[in-house]
């Protein structure tokens, strides 16, 4: 089932069109990776799914409702939310805090927000950091903090904006065990920009390939990877032709 559809997104900045007419559909349960060189539009992509931004046409429809335009606590409450590239938790307060504001902000009662906060935090491997203050956490906890409080809200899509970047190899392979969980476990559905390829490669049901703002090519991994195309606009060369 088609769980989040867009359909001919566009947004200008000054003339500058960029994001440019990108439709694409995201089956429920699935991981589609979102890939294009800097500039390509897709952090402004994410801002006008998440409601950050407004589009100037098109539209977005979770689980059959339209979206378009609305507030990005509407569309949280809808079941739909993001991380950040740029994290901005509040650093004067712990973990446990910072969750639960997280978890009140998606509705829940004041009686059991810290232990659903509590919960979450278990879940991204976040215990040994819970009543530290967020100031001065290194920055893998600050990555998971970021998820964390995204999945506050219990969200049935999560859009994940480089979530992976910063972190050295070693860390991010627990976060990539960490969102196929989420996916196998919880059943949530995610949608993620990320730069590193063999994220990429190994998260992604399908790929979907930016450049300039428009879609250049959309598929498997495998397929996506190996068109001329994309290897021109954003791989530089065939990742496929090295040991
Ligand atoms: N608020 C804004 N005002 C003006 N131009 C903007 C704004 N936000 C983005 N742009 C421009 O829109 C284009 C797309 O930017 P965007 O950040 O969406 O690309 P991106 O694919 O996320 O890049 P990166 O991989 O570097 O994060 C760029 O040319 C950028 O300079």
């Amino acid at each position: 089932m088609t769980l989040l559809r867009v359909e001919n997104l566009a947004k200008s900045f000054k003339g500058l069109r960029a994001v440019d007419d990108v439709s694409f559909e995201v089956t429920e349960g699935s991981i589609l990776g979102v890939i294009g060189p800097n500039g390509a539009g897709k952090t402004t992509m994410f801002n006008l799914v998440a409601g950050a931004l407004r589009p100037d046409t098109g539209r977005v429809h979770l689980g059959g409702k339209e979206i378009t335009g609305h507030a990005p606590h509407r569309i949280t409450a809808a079941g739909m939310t993001r991380t950040f590239q740029l994290m901005r938790p509040f650093y004067s307060m712990t973990v446990l805090e910072n969750v639960t504001v997280a978890v009140l902000a998606g509705g829940a009662a004041k009686r059991t927000a810290r232990e659903a906060a509590a919960e979450v935090i278990a879940r991204v491997g976040l215990d040994r950091w819970r009543d530290s203050p967020t100031e001065g956490l290194p920055t893998a906890a600050l990555k998971r903090l970021e998820l964390a409080r995204a999945l506050a809200s219990k969200p049935r899509v999560l859009l994940l904006d480089e979530v992976l970047a910063g972190l050295v190899p070693a860390e991010r392979a627990p976060v990539m065990e960490l969102l196929e969980r989420l996916r196998t476990e919880d059943g949530v559905t995610l949608v993620f920009v990320e730069h590193i390829m063999a994220a990429v490669m190994r998260l992604s049901d399908s790929v979907l390939v930016l450049d300039l703002g428009r879609v250049l090519t959309s598929g498997a991994p495998e397929a996506v990877t190996r068109d001329p195309r994309v290897i021109e606009a954003y791989l530089g060369e065939d990742p496929h032709a090295q040991a």
